[in-house]
């Protein structure tokens, strides 16, 4: 597969404040990463630097972001407009965050439609329909004349991904697209997402705490904690075989069916800006030793696609930092 992303050594943050830090992945055409970690890690913060959206108060501190090799952060705002709206699209964790409560969801798609391609209302309303229909939402006329209160929150979610894909973009970015979603009814977005890369070749980076929306959807895992990458591969790697503490840690607070309460995490979860040596995870870690406080922008291939910054990994080869940017 074609690489369309590529993030290198890329570090945000608000303000003074660093964030994320030196995060380096590539996402192919067509396919899905899954990006987990516990609350305020930054996954969204990662999200809103790819989009480059004004008014999110992100601040890029160093790194690059390359769409299909153009650089996002050295671009004019009115070709990042372009880019946006016509090859990257958005869902978010509320369809309210895509819809406008109080106008038809014919109005919202025409204008979207519009505000990015020189078309009549009819051709418009056609290529609608016909993208509604390529997503198997029955009934397109119906959904078209509704306002997004007469529909249920599930379906308001799938159409909110219709028209992230009107302009039918090369990459989805999706926050928590089912967190706010029944159990029941997540199980229809997550199959919805599926289509899209089916049908229309997507690439799709996804944030969510639900590991099993993770399991069902990811090509590949990146695992963030306290702002940084701590291990990244194909999906049964890390899910079969972590290497890192902390995705092993998330892992074992997974609930169970036996009724027997998961695992949590010991010690203090790290403070942005608040000065740190060493590894961000340490003082929760089971395994740490002296190197621990002194080793950072570490990385350890354990197979081709799959690294860690953890440096306790014995018998494995480790890399200088500078291998993973070629990777
Ligand atoms: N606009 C902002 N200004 C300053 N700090 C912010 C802003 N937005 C987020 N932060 C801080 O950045 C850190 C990362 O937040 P972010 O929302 O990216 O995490 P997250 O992993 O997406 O969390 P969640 O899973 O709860 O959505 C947090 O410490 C948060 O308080």
């Amino acid at each position: 597969m074609e690489s369309l992303l590529q993030i290198k050594d890329l570090t945000v943050g608000y303000g003074n404040i660093e964030i994320v830090k030196d995060i380096n992945f590539t996402l192919k055409r067509g396919e899905i990463l899954g990006i987990v970690g516990e609350s305020g890690c930054g996954k969204s913060t990662l999200l809103k630097a790819i989009m480059q959206l004004s008014g999110t108060g992100v601040v890029t501190k160093k790194g690059s972001i390359l769409f299909e090799g153009t650089d996002m952060l050295s671009i004019s705002k009115e070709e990042l407009r372009r880019i946006r709206g016509n090859r990257l699209g958005v869902v978010f964790q509320n369809p309210g965050g895509s819809l406008n409560p109080l106008r038809k969801i014919k109005h919202q798609f025409i204008e979207t439609m519009q505000s990015h391609r020189k078309i009549n209302k009819k051709e418009a309303y056609k290529s609608i329909l016909n993208i509604l229909s390529r997503l198997d939402l029955e009934d397109g006329e119906r959904i078209l004349n509704s306002f997004p209160f007469e529909l249920s929150g599930g379906m308001n979610q799938r159409v909110a991904i219709a028209l992230a894909m009107i302009m039918e973009p090369e990459l989805i970015l999706a926050d928590e697209p089912t967190s706010a979603l029944d159990v029941t009814v997540q199980v229809q977005v997550v199959e919805e997402l599926l289509k899209l890369r089916e049908r229309f070749f997507t690439s799709i980076i996804m944030i969510t705490h639900n590991m099993g929306v993770v399991a069902k959807i990811a090509d590949k895992i990146g695992v963030m904690y306290a702002g940084e990458m701590v291990e990244y591969g194909e999906k049964n790697q890390i899910l079969e075989t972590p290497i890192h503490p902390y995705t092993k840690a998330l892992l074992a607070a997974i609930p169970k069916i036996d009724g027997k309460m998961p695992q949590g995490l010991p010690g203090r979860p790290f403070v942005f800006g608040e000065s740190h040596k060493g590894c961000r995870f340490l003082s929760r870690c089971n395994c740490f030793s002296k190197e621990c406080q002194e080793k950072t922008n570490h990385v350890s291939f354990v197979e081709k696609e799959h690294w860690s910054t953890c440096i306790k990994l014995d018998g494995v080869k480790s890399y200088g930092y500078s291998s993973i940017r070629s990777s």
